[in-house]
């Protein structure tokens, strides 16, 4: 996507319509020329103010709030005006057409108007990841894990680690000053090890977080056992009992048969081992078994339907069918369930949660994401070698290495690709 800042752009913000009150948003330098045309005049900056829309020619359109923000005091630190009308669908088309045809605006493509807030620097990159996932969630831990870094928390703490490298690597340059003067005076002492150690240590922490791509996916409960063992019974009850999450993560359909659920406000991808069976061919049996134990692998929780002690380490093994008198498998497992009766469905469900909660980062953890945790590796790496190494020249080397990750995070240094890919998953009007 080219970024012509000069182009103002505009975008139906709120949801689908129809609905009560539609917020239609207009940023870039011609949005206080648009409003004054449609409205009549430009109301005081900040200020709610009740105006009649009337298209170019004239014809009204609609009885609207309107609000008016001069740049950079506003959400994408340019020029903005909001329009709030009413949400039927044509009154919002109408109201789109004056703003494209009548004014010459531009319609916004998904996620520009963060894009240009992270363009002018009212937010970083972390902050603009950590929207996106918020604008994601769908479950209670979701929003409560993105919370603190959304509040910009997790933007502080990498800022100062990359004050507490730049600081490191000038008194590694001074260090080296002092070496090439080959003078008697004395070196300064070298504190600056002890402040990139307790940066790195501070990364271990994070580096120790679950990612939130792992929390936007839900984490994995797989069903395996034997054929026959109530797999498919227990996936059926699971989600009729859970609350099914409305938007599947896209791309994530496979072979066997996935749902995302939230079960206690935690979000999970229910996996139900199909084709396991073992009546055709020894060929497609293997093919069956090999698929079973990949998903077994990449599994975050393995609900064993088979005989006891017989599961994947660490799987939470569940006596199924226990309605009935002559249950395949009476076992002591540590769960026993009748998708039948539902007897024992909600203590099942409940483990999983707490399971879940034990899997996924907690609310209070920073967590980032999958792009950003190897750039933090990367700084781990890196501040590991300053710290070990007593050659001047390669500790100096290495810091900047650490400083181009950390700018990396932040998105100091980004390409037009990243940027695409981040604020391409956006909805329009964000
Ligand atoms: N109607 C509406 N609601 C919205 C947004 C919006 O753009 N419009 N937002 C869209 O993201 C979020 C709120 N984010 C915002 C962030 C900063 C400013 C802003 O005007 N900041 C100025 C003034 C701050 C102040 O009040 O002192 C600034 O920081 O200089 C506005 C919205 C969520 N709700
Ligand atoms: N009474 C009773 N019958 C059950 C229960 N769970 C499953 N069944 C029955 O047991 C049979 C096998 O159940 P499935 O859920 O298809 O088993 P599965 O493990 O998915 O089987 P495969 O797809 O062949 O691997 C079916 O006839 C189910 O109706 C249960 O809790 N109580």
């Amino acid at each position: 996507m080219a970024t012509e800042f000069s182009q103002t752009i505009f975008a139906l913000s709120s949801g689908a319509p129809p609905c009560g009150v539609a917020v239609l948003r207009v940023s870039g330098p011609e949005a206080g020329r648009a409003l004054e045309r449609l409205t009549g005049s430009l109301p005081p900056p900040r200020k709610a103010s009740v105006r009649q829309v009337r298209d170019v020619d004239g014809s009204w359109l609609d009885e609207a709030l309107v609000l008016w923000f001069v740049g950079p005091h506003s959400a994408t630190g340019e020029d903005c005006a909001e329009i709030h009308c009413h949400g039927g669908r044509a009154v919002i088309r109408a109201i789109e057409r004056a703003l494209e045809d009548g004014c010459g605006l531009r319609r916004a493509e998904a996620g520009e108007f963060t894009r240009r807030a992270f363009v002018n620097g009212r937010m970083d990159l972390l902050e603009a990841e950590s929207l996106g996932d918020m604008l994601s969630a769908e479950t209670e831990l979701q929003r409560a894990v993105l919370a603190s870094s959304a509040q910009g928390e997790a933007s502080r703490r990498v800022a100062q680690w990359r004050e507490t490298v730049l600081s490191a690597s000038a008194a590694v340059e001074q260090e080296l000053d002092f070496a090439d003067e080959d003078e008697e005076g004395t070196a300064p002492p070298s504190q600056w090890r002890a402040a990139v150690s307790e940066a790195r240590a501070e990364i271990s922490t994070w580096l120790a977080v679950p990612s939130t791509d792992r929390l936007r996916e839900g984490l994995r409960i797989v069903l395996a056992g034997p054929p026959n063992s109530g797999k498919s019974s227990l996936f059926n009850a699971i989600l009729d009992e859970a609350a099914a999450i409305v938007s599947p993560v896209a791309g994530t359909t496979r072979d066997a048969i996935e749902r995302p659920i939230a079960i206690g406000g935690v979000p999970f991808l229910l996996v139900d081992t199909a084709g396991l069976r073992s009546d055709g061919a020894e060929e497609i049996e293997r093919i069956g078994i090999a698929r079973a134990e990949a998903e077994v692998a990449r599994a975050g929780v393995v609900l064993w339907l088979g005989a006891e002690g017989e599961g994947p380490a660490g799987a939470l093994e569940v006596a199924s069918m226990i309605d009935l008198p002559e249950a395949p498998r009476k076992g002591t497992g540590a769960a026993r369930v009748s998708s039948e009766t539902r007897e024992g469905l909600a203590d099942l469900l409940a483990q999983i949660a707490e399971l879940g909660r034990d899997k996924l980062p907690k609310p209070g953890q920073v967590a980032v994401s999958r792009r950003q945790r190897e750039l933090l590796d990367q700084t781990h790496t890196a501040l590991r070698f300053a710290g070990e190494q007593d050659d001047l020249l390669l500790v100096g080397e290495s810091l900047r290495q650490a400083r181009h990750s950390l700018d990396a995070m932040l998105g100091n240094v980004a390409t037009e690709d990243m940027l695409d890919a981040l604020f391409g998953r956006f909805c329009i009007g964000k």
